[in-house]
């Protein structure tokens, strides 16, 4: 029995779709009736399950790079756990000048104040007999913590569907007691909704489970100036990977989108990546055992020097600059050891140094060229090449060579003014990290079309600067060419993440100069 009601007549079905397992029939020819309907809505995918991943998405048939593989409404929408005082309508900071006139807690104004996503701790919150007072601004603010654990607890007893959904998420929450994030919980949300706001129908455990289900299941959506969480009943059954075959965006809407990256073959599993692809892998462990609870055993992550990316490897000190890796394995090192003269580094030598390391690059924002620059100087000796700190520094470099602003103490920094030198060294940063995006974020990822979008301009700017008499030349023709097939990706890519966002400008931007582009070719090697 397959539970659930007929698509077609709704009486108790007794067979489902064999493709994606979720639509149900009563029989065959109701399934046969209905199929001319669902073969355009039947999803890519079906829900699978197994002990070591829970419940997982399994692709039904092939799935083409760039196709969408679901867009899922949210289940529920809420501030981060960590945030400054935001509007509870639209989530931008607020100051404290309007507060709702009905609960106090502080909005934008009367029109966010009617927003149905404020509703449940509107609600909650008048429990408390006085208004809700709210005085630290523009700085973390605790009190912000219990909001979308409202939000979760308020489908209780308003959404019986809704509340299934969320109660079948993952909390871990039996993992969870004892540790730092269940006993700050238990201050900052429990004691809080109980003591300050007086609601008492929830029960500890029911609101530590969501906690817990926040933590595991919640996408952070990036807004303009602070971040939310969502929680996404389809979205949330994709599984971690440390190369991801999807991509997410949202929309204007905050419905998820996730696309395939890559080509996804009938029978593969479809997977996210909880963490930034980019980070080495001691950062993405530890990511993942603390805030997800599991340790990631993928290729990536068994592998020291990451599929042969060196992600976190360092440089040896004692001979010509080996690769030194962790030893035995990337997940239980010991040691770390140079493969060409097999000396070998204690571990709290390199977590020191690495701390070390890693602080210095907030300090990079004073002066970014220059200081940047700097730090690839200084950690050259002892960092990989392509060591994921300096990954970072250099996509951030690339990004600002020819971009006014990309220095504050810089007046001449567009590309048309940077020398052949500067020109060639933006090139080599994006090839470089590109070269890298190209197996750990591989296909029509976010970065690959960042980096892609750089490029161009570089080439761009290249078969600007050839000898007039050059312009229609077979080398100008391959620039001009290799610019046109990066921008395609660029525009396509870019533009589907929410229209709010600075990529979708660049977005559109690459769209625009795409057109301007095909012009000029056409107009030069008709
Ligand atoms: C967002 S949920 C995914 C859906 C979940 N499997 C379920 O049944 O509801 C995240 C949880 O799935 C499991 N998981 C996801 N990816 C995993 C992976 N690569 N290895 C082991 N467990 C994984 C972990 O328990 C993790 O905390």
């Amino acid at each position: 029995m397959s539970g659930g009601t007929c698509e077609v007549c709704g009486n108790a079905a007794n067979q489902r779709c064999a493709k994606c397992h979720q639509t149900n029939y009563c029989s065959k020819d109701h399934q046969r009736q209905h199929w001319k309907v669902h073969r355009l809505q039947c999803s890519p995918y079906r829900v699978c399950q197994n002990e070591v991943l829970g419940r997982y998405l399994e692709a039904s048939r092939d799935i083409q790079p760039g196709e969408v593989i679901m867009k899922d409404t949210p289940l529920v929408l809420g501030p981060r756990q960590v945030t400054v005082a935001v509007c509870l309508g639209c989530f931008s900071p607020v100051t404290g000048s309007y507060t709702c006139t009905q609960c106090g807690w502080p909005m934008c104004g009367a029109q966010c104040q009617k927003s149905p996503l404020h509703i449940p701790e509107c609600q909650l919150s008048r429990e408390r007999g006085s208004k809700i007072q709210v005085s630290k601004f523009g700085e973390e603010n605790q009190m912000y913590e219990c909001i979308t654990p409202l939000r979760c607890l308020w489908l209780r007893d308003r959404d019986c569907n809704q509340w299934a959904t969320l109660m079948q998420m993952e909390s871990h929450l039996e993992q969870r007691r004892g540790t730092e994030i269940h006993d700050l919980n238990q201050v900052n949300v429990v004691d809080f909704i109980q003591r300050y706001l007086n609601v008492h129908s929830f029960t500890d455990e029911e609101v530590q489970n969501v906690c817990g289900i926040i933590d595991v299941n919640g996408f952070e959506i990036p807004a303009q100036a602070t971040a939310l969480i969502g929680l996404y009943g389809k979205a949330c059954l994709l599984e971690h990977n440390c190369i991801p075959n999807t991509t997410r965006t949202f929309d204007a809407q905050l419905n998820i989108v996730i696309r395939a990256a890559v080509m996804i073959t009938k029978g593969s599993h479809i997977a996210t990546s909880y963490t930034d692809p980019m980070w080495g892998t001691a950062d993405r462990q530890m990511h993942l055992r603390t805030t997800k609870y599991f340790g990631c055993e993928c290729e990536r992550c068994k592998d020291p020097t990451e599929l042969g990316t060196h992600l976190s490897s360092l440089r040896c000190g004692q001979c010509s600059g080996g690769a030194v890796l962790p030893s035995p394995s990337p997940l239980h090192p010991h040691l770390w050891c140079c493969v060409s003269c097999q000396a070998t580094l204690p571990l709290h030598q390199v977590n020191a140094y690495l701390k070390q390391t890693g602080e210095k690059l907030v300090t990079l924002k004073d002066n970014p060229i220059a200081a940047s620059e700097s730090y690839l100087k200084s950690t050259s000796t002892r960092l990989h090449e392509n060591h994921y700190y300096r990954s970072d520094v250099k996509l951030a470099l690339a990004q600002m060579y020819g971009h006014r602003g990309g220095d504050g103490r810089q007046q001449q920094n567009l590309l048309c003014d940077l020398s052949k030198d500067t020109l060639e060294r933006k090139e080599r940063l994006c090839r470089e990290v590109l070269a890298l995006a190209d197996v750990l974020c591989p296909g029509e990822s976010r970065l690959r079309a960042l980096l892609l979008y750089e490029l161009q301009s570089v080439w761009r700017e290249q078969q600007r600067r050839l000898p007039r008499k050059l312009r229609n030349s077979p080398k100008s023709k391959t620039l001009l060419q290799e610019c046109e097939g990066a921008l395609k990706v660029a525009s396509k890519v870019l533009q589907r993440e929410a229209p709010l966002q600075d990529e979708y400008q660049l977005g559109l931007q690459a769209e625009t100069e795409l057109h301007e582009l095909s012009s000029l070719i056409t107009k030069l090697f008709r």
